[in-house]
């Protein structure tokens, strides 16, 4: 997942020059990259042959509908069974939990990782207020929904390869590949880059793909029905840039595309009017691909974002912005009390620290420089250049090791092991402090997340990144999480960073200096990346499910008070980010964790590449999140294959299908987000006045007015005129103004011609009265 600033709204003549010079740097570059058709065709296949295998996944069916439907569909029974796993896996966890409180000794591996569900974004063109289109009466047709209507502007978020698809307009795509010059030093970088960016898209497919597969499978062998739904969410979420690459590549109306890369960026003019269009070979490279059937869904979260037409692209927020890192390592150990618990003594049976564990035999890291990345420093960011008052020298590295560590062979290891003094295979050491093991809770992309308990008995999450192998762009871009999060550190509805340690001492140099010398290189010590993370205690995937569990127990609908509250939170999260010019770019229910009863976001990861994209990008998410929470089903969850749900995700003229609901305001709410035009969607700030979480009052007419108009129709009862007039006066002061929706306020002049209107009116009367 991607987390980075971009397209937002502060400094447009900066970026904009800076956009030249990158175009200039572009154009000055060799260009291998091309867009042409046969060798964009190599790029996907190429991307599909490196697609990593995906675990498999449980379905993701469409749940339920709000209003109460003749008949139940096979899908709902599916989602039932779905259901029953994932109540296993909850169940396995409390119990895990549970027995893991009793013995902390024990330490075990908890596999049943939430699988994070990444709703994927996509803008859907709201169908026209009043116009229902039947869920059901999309079902079973192979066609698909898009939300690419005529908007003129299209920006495809993160994918976390990195690369940002920016469409501008029906004619021209634009790729910005990161801002990061250590990361396009070459052509051939660029293409990999891309290629990565086909190979994630295609492995969200393919896990949605296999979400829809391992609905049939044992559900105690299966990761929750929430992860795969959030897996489609990804998908769809991510589909997006690359199904703005390939529509603009393929598509008739697609004439143009441009690589921009921060230093050596590739433009590469695409008439491809006459392009072929995409075929089905194209995607049906790996064997996994069998494994896709008809019959669910995934559906973007994050689809379409959007590129101003003629506008420069905006700079990525590592180099469009300064970014003042406070990061003095928190020691908020303390924080949250009701997590604390009693740890028996050590597993050697030495008296061990509070909680049992080890003392440390090992100094603490020099408290000068301990765990502060950028402690001090001002980065920046636009021109790479941080201006550094610490060298990170002290930064210690802790041993990483898998799940299982090998027993020390040699003298050498043997004496390492000694003086270490604690059992890794028990223990996180970070920044000198010990965290004790207990479980594995979930694993992304790039990192897996264990439940910790430090040394004061408090408990976290602990997010564990392996550098090792990965170039220093990828590497850098996980040490960013740790400055949005530094970033963010206070706010309420984010997952709030307690303590890191980045173990690669050269990768932290590079990040200090901004110099990223080493950029074509890769780590080569087994670095690791530690996050010690507030500990949320489920996600809000889970919560979806349960909750739809309950409903479909109880027969009833959706709970609007239960939406309403934390929809509010879940706008309350985005806002805060997008108030620090931070696009997330990967919002899913899976990101958005329960601490302490409030939702938190979590999830910055830029892994190694920044993706331009635009805020209006969070909000088709977070519209494919809402239809999710209203629904049970995202809002392409019919189309079931990648490229299914590609082509109408892309179609300007698909309908997303939105059954009726009886509050009029959350279905226009939905649709406030799922507009394919970025420029339709509402901003956070005006959804967080929607109507539907703050209910307009109904228009008080005062019983006295009524009554005297009344009085004076009834007075009048013979003359129509007369009678007329009362009418209108009447329909006047009830409903002013019937075209302005409640709750909106009118403009002073409005006001005035209202008086005015009702003067007339009564002068009117009076003078037919007195007739
Ligand atoms: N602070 C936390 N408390 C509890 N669980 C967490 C926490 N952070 C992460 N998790 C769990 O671990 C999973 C993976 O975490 P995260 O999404 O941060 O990793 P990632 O490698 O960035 O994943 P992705 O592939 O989605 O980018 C989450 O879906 C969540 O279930």
């Amino acid at each position: 997942m991607d987390s980075r600033e971009a397209n937002l709204p502060a400094d447009s003549n900066h970026d904009s020059n800076l956009y030249r010079s990158f175009n200039a740097t572009t154009s000055s570059s060799s260009s291998s990259f091309t867009s042409s058709p046969p060798d964009f065709l190599r790029n996907v296949q190429a991307a599909f042959k490196r697609h990593r295998m995906m675990p498999q996944l449980n379905n993701l069916q469409p749940r339920r509908l709000v209003v109460p439907r003749q008949e139940t569909s096979k899908s709902l029974i599916d989602s039932k069974k779905t259901d029953k796993s994932h109540d296993v896996s909850v169940k396995q966890r409390v119990q895990d939990s549970s027995a893991q409180t009793k013995n902390m000794m024990t330490v075990t591996t908890v596999n049943q990782e939430y699988a994070s569900i990444t709703p994927p974004f996509i803008s859907g063109t709201p169908t026209e207020e009043g116009k229902f289109k039947s869920i059901d009466a999309q079902r079973g047709q192979p066609s698909f929904s898009c939300d690419c209507r005529s908007s003129n502007m299209v920006d495809f978020p993160c994918l976390k390869c990195g690369h940002v698809l920016l469409v501008d307009g029906p004619k021209k795509v634009q790729f910005a590949l990161g801002n990061d010059p250590r990361s396009h030093g070459s052509d051939d970088h660029m293409d990999t880059r891309i290629g990565n960016l086909l190979t994630h898209m295609s492995s969200l497919a393919l896990t949605e793909m296999e979400c829809d597969v391992s609905n049939q499978l044992d559900g105690s062998t299966a990761p929750s029905h929430d992860a795969n739904n959030q897996n489609f969410h990804d998908l769809d979420h991510q589909i997006n840039p690359l199904r703005n690459f390939v529509h603009s590549e393929f598509g008739h109306h697609v004439t143009q595309s441009s690589l921009v890369g921060a230093t050596s960026a590739t433009t590469t003019l695409v008439n491809s009017a006459s392009a072929p269009k995409l075929t089905s070979t194209t995607h049906n490279s790996r064997p996994q691909h069998n494994n896709f059937h008809a019959g669910n869904s995934f559906d973007s979260y994050q689809g379409v974002a959007h590129i101003d037409t003629g506008n420069p692209p905006k700079l990525l927020p590592k180099y469009s912005s300064k970014m003042l890192a406070d990061q003095t390592p928190s020691a908020a150990v303390d924080s949250y009390p009701e997590n604390k618990c009693e740890l028996p003594r050590d597993h050697q049976g030495k008296e061990a620290g509070s909680c049992g564990m080890p003392k440390d035999p090992i100094p603490l890291t020099d408290k000068s420089t301990k765990g502060d990345l950028f402690a001090g420093d001002i980065i920046d960011l636009q021109s790479r250049r941080p201006i550094s008052n610490d060298p990170i020298s002290s930064v210690k590295s802790v041993p990483s090791k898998p799940e299982k560590v090998e027993k020390p062979a040699s003298k050498k290891d043997a004496s390492a092991a000694r003086k270490r003094n604690y059992d890794p295979d028990l223990f996180f050491k970070v920044n000198g402090k010990l965290y004790q093991r207990l479980g594995k809770i979930g694993s992304g992309g790039s990192s897996e997340v264990h439940k910790v308990i430090s040394q004061d008995c408090t408990i976290y999450a602990l997010k564990k990144i392996k550098l090792k192998g990965r170039d220093y762009a990828t590497a850098y871009g996980f040490c960013q999480e740790i400055e949005y999060l530094n970033k963010l550190k206070g706010k309420d509805h984010i997952i709030q960073l307690i303590d890191y340690e980045v173990t690669d001492k050269v990768l932290l140099k590079e990040v200090m200096s901004g110099s990223m010398s080493n950029k074509d290189g890769r780590v080569k010590e087994d670095g690791c990346i530690y996050m010690v993370l507030e500990y949320g205690e489920i996600d809000l995937a889970h919560m979806l499910s349960q909750k739809w569990r309950e409903l479909d127990s109880s027969k009833s609908t959706i709970d609007e008070n239960w939406l309403r509250f934390y929809w509010q939170q879940i706008l309350l999260a985005v806002k805060t980010i997008h108030e620090e010019r931070i696009v997330h770019s990967d919002l899913k229910p899976a990101n958005f964790l329960l601490v302490r009863g409030s939702l938190k976001l979590i999830d910055f990861d830029a892994n190694g590449n920044t993706i331009k994209c635009g805020r209006p990008s969070d909000i088709w998410s977070l519209g494919c999140i809402l239809y999710q929470m209203v629904y049970g089903r995202t809002p392409f969850a019919d189309y079931t294959t990648f490229w299914a749900k590609f082509k109408v995700i892309t179609d300007p003229n698909y309908e997303i299908p939105y059954e009726p609901l009886s509050n009029l305001w959350l279905l226009d709410l939905i649709k406030k987000c799922l507009s394919w035009d970025r420029k339709e969607r509402w901003t956070i700030p005006q959804l967080l006045q929607h109507p539907f979480l703050v209910p307009p009052i109904p228009p008080r007419v005062s019983n006295d007015h009524r009554n005297l108009i009344h009085l004076v129709a009834d007075s009048c009862s013979e003359d129509p005129k007369a009678k007329m007039l009362c009418s209108q006066l009447q329909q006047l002061v009830s409903d002013p103004v019937p075209d302005i929706k409640s709750g909106s306020s009118i403009t002073i002049d409005e006001r005035c011609r209202l008086l005015d209107e009702m003067s007339k009116l009564c002068l009117q009367l009076k003078k037919r009265l007195e007739m």
